[in-house]
Formats: C-alpha cells, structure tokens, sequence
C-alpha cells in the first residue's frame, strides 16, 4: 500500500503541470471554514482580533447582568456541593476503616455522612440543572436580540453594501454565524464556567488535604501542557494539509462535474481519473498523518496523569504510614485528582468552539458596524445643486423652488453636507421626472456621470441606448433612489426624491426587468405581488392586457399554477409576461422597463412587445432599449456614452442632427436590411441580421 502511495505521490507532481485549476490559499482557508462546521473537523476559524471582540461579544451580555448573576450563583452552588462531597466521604471511610481496626463500624455516624453527601449530590443536580435552565434562557434572550438587530441593520444598509459583498456571505453572517455564536455561548459558556469553578475548587481542597499531593497531581499539568504544545502544532501543520488535500480534491471533482462535457469532448476521461486518483491519495496520505498525531495527543496524555495517580499513591501510602494523614484523605485525593483533569479536557474542547463562536461574533459586528444609508428625511446633498439646463425645462425650475425642496438658488453652490427637508408628495403623481446636473459614481475612483440633465415630462417614453457600460442602468438605478447621487438633484413632479421617503418614490415606479423575477407562489400570486389588495377579477384583468390570461389556459392548473424553482416551468417570455401584468397591476405613474433580447421565441418576443407598449400608455417611461420599434416610437431617445448623455430628442431630430444616433441608426441598416423592420435590434442579439458595423460601434466600447 505504502509504495503504491510513494509511486503516486510521485506521479501527482507530474501530473500538476497538465491538472485543472489549483485552488488559492485564501480558497482553501474558505473552504475549510466551511466545512469545519459542516464536518466539525479542522482548525477552527479564527476573529482577526479575538480580545476586542469576545469583550464585545461580552457586552452583549449587559442587559441580563442579573440572570447572568444568578446562572454564577447557582453554579457556584452546585460546584462547591460537588466539590465538598469527596471529602465527606473520605470522612466515610475513615470512619468505616477506624471501626475495621477498633471497635466496629459506627452505623448512625456512617449513615449520616453517607445522607449528606446524597443530599449534597442531588442539591448540587439541582442547582446545575436550574444554572443550565437559566443560561439557556439569557442566551437565546440575547441571540433574538441580536437576529432583530441583523434584520434591521439589513433594511438599513444602502444597495452598494450588497454590490461589493457575496450574497452567500452575508446569509452565512446572519444564519450560520448567528446559530454558532448561539452555540458557542450555549455550550462553551456553560462548560468553561463549570470547568473554571471545578478546577479553583478541586484546587484548593486538593491543597487543603496535602500540599504535597496537590504539587505532584499539578505537575502533570505542565508536562501535558508540553505535550499538547508539540504534538498540537505538528498535528495542525498536518490538519491544514489535510484541507488542502480536500480542497485540491474537491476542485477537481467540481470541476469534471461541471466540465463534463468538455472533458468528454476532448477524450481527457484518463487523465481526469488519474489527477483524481492522485489527488485522492494526497488526499489519504495527509489524513492518514493528520489523524496518526493527534491521536496520539490522548494516549499520552492519559499515561501522564496515570503516572500522577501512581505518584500520589506512592506518597499517599507513606503519609498514611507516618500517620499524617488518614486513609480516607488519600482516598479523596485521589477522588479529585481524577476529577481535575475532566474539566481541563473540557477546557481544551471547548476552546475551538469558543474561538469559532467569538469569530462569528467579528464577523456578525462587522455587519452590524457596516455603514448605513442616511434615513430618510436627512438626506445630506453632498454637491452643488445645477440648474441651467431645467431653468429651461418648462415648469420644472419653478416648481422645484417653489416646493423649497433647496436652500438657495438655482444654479449656485450648495454647501456640502447640506440637509434636504422632508417633502411628501399629495395628490396624484404625474411623473414629471428632471435630472438637474446630476453627478454620481458607485466608486470615488471610477467616476461614471458627471453631469446629466434631462427632463421627461408626464407620458413620455424615454428611450435610453448606449453601449454595454454607458450608464443606462444607473440611470434608472437613480431613479428608484438605489444609490444617492453625488450632485445636482432628480426630481418627481418638481420634489428632489432626497426629500422624498424612499419608499413614496418606489412605490411611484414600476420595474420590469430583463431578469424576470418570481417567487415561488402561483401564477395569481406573483401577479397580485404588484398591489396586495386587488380582487382576482382586477388580476385577471391585468393579465389579460398583458397576454398572460392566453397561455394561463393552456396550464392545467391556470392561475394557482405554481412557479417552480424561479419559474422553471413557464417559459422567459411567460415569466416576463407575468412580470409585466405585475406592473401593470400596480398602476405605477412612472415605469422602468428593460427590454429583453434574448432567450424569448418571437412570437413571444411579440407578445412581450406588444404587452410592454400597453404599459406604456399614460404613464412616463424609461425604457432600456433595444428595439428599432420601441426607439422610433419613444418621445425622447437618449444615447448614453461613458455615463453621460451625448445626444438626446426624437428619432427625427437625431437623424437630422447626424450624430452618434445617426451613425448608429445608419450602421444598423446600412446593408440594406429594412429600415421599416421593427423586429430588428439595436445592440443586435435577438432577431434579424445586424451588421458587424453596428455591433461594433455599440458594443465594442
Ligand atoms: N453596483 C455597481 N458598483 C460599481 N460599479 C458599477 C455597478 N453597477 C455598474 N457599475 C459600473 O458602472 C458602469 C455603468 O454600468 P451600467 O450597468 O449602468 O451600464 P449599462 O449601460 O446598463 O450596461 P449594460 O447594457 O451592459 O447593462 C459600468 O462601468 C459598470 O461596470
């Protein structure tokens, strides 16, 4: 077996050069993080900086201080009991082995002894089971506090938190590391206060017996503590290649999983199995290590404290004999010499666990320190507020100053950090949007707009093209206030949406996205999602103009239909309709659209169209586009470049003006496809040909 392994081992370092991707240190730490508590092997995860965050973790604890005092006080209750009774029946003894060598047995004194220390066990259970009760209580007490802390932070934290942070790690932060932190004081908590008060007791009856005892039963501690040194930090080394060997092995097996077709398209089968048979003896040779060392720790450990026992045997014996002390003393010694070492091993396997729950404590504060979006009503305009260009907008400069949304006048220099007082926004809306020198960057090291001004006047659609990049979805990530802007003012119906709560302006525009999301309800459902409180004869009504009643029939189950696993059994486009008479349920004054180009079949693609232009009516609409049809029927086209809008008016006007539009417009038919061609597509992936030209004038960018 052993030269089996030596010959691949061998094999694997030639095989390194021609195997699949090797997983990064930070890879394999992750991944061992991951699975050590799925597995609960491994080195446990460690907080970047333990001390401030167990005291913190610590301070969660204030607000029980009581419960907490009376959890000490009754394990203090219980230990002393636990502690005590050794002793007493070390008395027991004696009194039984002085009757042996005298005049017999005293009964009544032995049998009082022996109730006390029974009355003395049971009180002792009693106190540890009610301090166990009452821990439970306090730290599921905190842990609720701390969910309901989490919950709110998350509603708290603007859109950009979650753009530079993996999904999965956040969900880990407020699932798994709640649940461990739980643990963590649950079991730790209650074992290291038990172990501590053990170890302080046993320690000073073990001096109170004989301090010479006491000595030789302690000096097994540092020849353990050596021992655990060694052979601990040998076996880490080896537990960290075990990781690595699982990481190794694991990625390799993700990735013949997910490449499997291409490794069989390549005929790589061979070598895949042989990279995995190297990688899986790596992967045995490292455990084999692993697990040899450690171990060993226990076996070790144990023939020191059995070494201890006989030290004190011996010396025992020749105190007895020298009469300084009784046999029953020596029998409790070593009663406690035994019971010393439990709480240290307990000591010992709850300190990963501590550790563990004290990283996820970090982990849980860095969330809940995260930086959160201003409340509304105090919002900071942090830049000057423009105001040539809606000066000119008919009715929007007016307005806006009007509603004394801004200190100050059009077109100066607002100072930084100035508040926006709250505005609410009555009657009905009409969806007058104005974008007054707006400036914004998601980074302060790669500005995107610099200064945008535009004015959608109620009704209109707003047509927005530009190349992959260009700005188009933040523009309307703006609009629904996702991000603040950095300067200028966006206005609805002449209100800087700042002084708006958030909430009024969302509630005011409805989205309908290229990704089509639905949840995991009915047809009906999903559809009702956009106004709770509409009748089914309403749903039905909206998803009749919207072509989702058309194919509702052909389900068996119709509207209570459930969309299974995000909607993998409707269609994109039904989806997309489903979405759409969502939107158009709710009623919204403004409306995002983002029309899709891929993965729809064309009739659907039409009935999508056609669905998306009855949501239009009446209502001001900024639509993604990429449709011929839909741009040359918008009120306003704006052609966006590097975030900012470098021509904007009706598709007339831009074809007169001969600009970037024109150019486009011209690439896109230049090679004799009908202009007249609605179904065709600007940025060119869904139906018709679209020149190369065109494709490489709006995209390559
Ligand atoms: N959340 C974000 N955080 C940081 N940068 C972002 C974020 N979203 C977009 N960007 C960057 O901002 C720029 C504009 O992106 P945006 O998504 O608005 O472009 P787009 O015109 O909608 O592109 P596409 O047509 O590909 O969707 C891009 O350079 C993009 O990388």
């Amino acid at each position: 077996m052993s030269t089996k392994k030596k010959t691949s081992a061998k094999k694997s370092s030639e095989a390194e050069g021609t195997g699949t991707a090797e997983l990064t240190e930070a890879e394999i730490l992750e991944m061992q993080d991951s699975m050590s508590s799925e597995w609960g092997e491994g080195a446990p995860r460690k907080a970047k900086a333990f001390w401030p965050s167990a005291l913190r973790l610590a301070g969660t604890f204030r607000e029980h201080k009581l419960g907490l005092a009376v959890v000490l006080a009754f394990g203090i209750v219980s230990t002393v009991l636990t502690v005590w009774a050794p002793s007493i029946l070390g008395d027991a003894m004696d009194v039984i082995f002085d009757g042996f060598l005298g005049d017999g047995v005293e009964f009544g004194a032995l049998g009082r002894l022996l109730l006390i220390v029974l009355g003395m066990y049971v009180i002792a259970a009693l106190f540890d089971w009610l301090q166990g009760r009452l821990l439970n209580d306090v730290v599921m007490d905190i842990v609720y506090d701390l969910r309901e802390r989490i919950e709110a932070k998350v509603n708290r934290l603007p859109l950009s938190y979650f753009d530079t942070r993996q999904r999965g790690d956040l969900l880990s932060r407020t699932t798994n590391d709640v649940d461990n932190v739980q643990t963590a004081l649950q079991q730790a908590f209650a074992s290291l206060v038990y172990a501590v008060l053990t170890i302080v007791g046993i320690t000073v009856m073990m001096f109170w017996l004989s301090w010479q005892l006491a000595l030789i039963a302690l000096i097994a501690l540092p020849i353990s503590g050596v021992v655990i040194g060694i052979i601990g930090a040998k076996s880490q080394k080896l537990f960290t290649a075990q990781w690595r060997g699982t990481g190794r092995l694991n990625g390799h097996v993700e990735e013949s999983f997910t490449g499997h077709d291409l490794v069989t398209v390549f005929d790589r089968q061979d070598s895949m199995r042989e990279q995995f048979d190297t990688r899986n003896e790596e992967l045995w040779e490292a455990s084999y290590k692993a697990q040899f060392y450690s171990g060993m720790i226990m076996p070790i450990m144990q023939w020191v404290t059995y070494l201890g026992y006989v030290g004190i045997a011996v010396v025992g014996g020749l105190r007895i004999a020298a009469g300084q002390m009784s046999l029953g003393q020596v029998t409790a010694f070593i009663q406690y010499s035994r019971e010393f070492n439990a709480p240290l091993g307990e000591v010992a396997g709850m300190a990963n666990m501590l550790i563990s729950g004290v990283a996820s404590a970090e982990r849980i504060f860095e969330l809940l320190d995260a930086e959160e979006q201003e409340p509304d009503g105090q919002i900071t305009a942090r830049g000057p507020v423009g105001g040539a260009s809606s000066a000119e907008a008919p009715g929007g400069r007016a307005e806006a100053t009007g509603a004394g949304i801004v200190e100050g006048e059009a077109g100066s220099s607002a100072p930084a950090g100035r508040i926006v007082p709250r505005q609410e926004l009555t009657g009905p809306t009409r969806g007058r949007i104005e974008f007054d020198h707006v400036a914004f960057s998601y980074t302060p090291e790669k500005p995107l707009i610099s200064d945008l001004s535009l004015t959608a006047e109620p009704g209109q659609t707003i047509a927005i093209v530009g190349p992959t990049g260009a700005g188009k979805t933040t523009l309307v990530n703006l609009i629904m206030r996702f991000y603040e802007i950095d300067a200028g003012e966006i206005r609805l119906d002449g209100v800087d949406i700042r002084a708006l709560d958030r909430g009024a302006v969302r509630s005011r525009v409805g989205m309908v996205l290229q990704d089509a999301v639905l949840f995991g309800g009915t047809i009906r459902e999903n559809i009702r999602y956009g106004r709770l409180d509409a009748t089914d004869e309403e749903v039905v009504a909206a998803a009749t103009a919207t072509f989702v009643d058309r194919f509702v029939h052909t389900l068996p189950d119709g509207y209570d239909t459930v969309i299974e696993d995000e909607g993998a059994n409707v269609s994109a486009g039904e989806r997309q309709l489903i979405t759409i008479a969502r939107a158009f349920l709710a009623d919204p004054a403004l409306l995002i659209l983002d029309e899709a180009t891929s993965s729809v079949d064309t009739r659907t693609e039409v009935l999508v169209q056609e669905a998306m232009a009855a949501l239009r009516t009446d209502r001001t609409s900024f639509v993604i586009a990429h449709r011929l049809s839909t741009i040359r029927d918008a009120d306003v086209i704006l052609v966006m470049e590097h975030g900012d809008i470098v021509e904007q008016g009706s598709h007339d006007a831009l074809l007169a003006a001969g600009g970037a539009y024109h150019r486009l417009y011209w690439s896109q038919f230049a090679d004799g496809v009908d202009p007249d061609e609605d179904e065709a597509v600007l940025e060119g992936t869904t139906t018709g040909p679209v020149p190369a030209v065109a494709a490489t004038e709006f995209e390559a960018e």
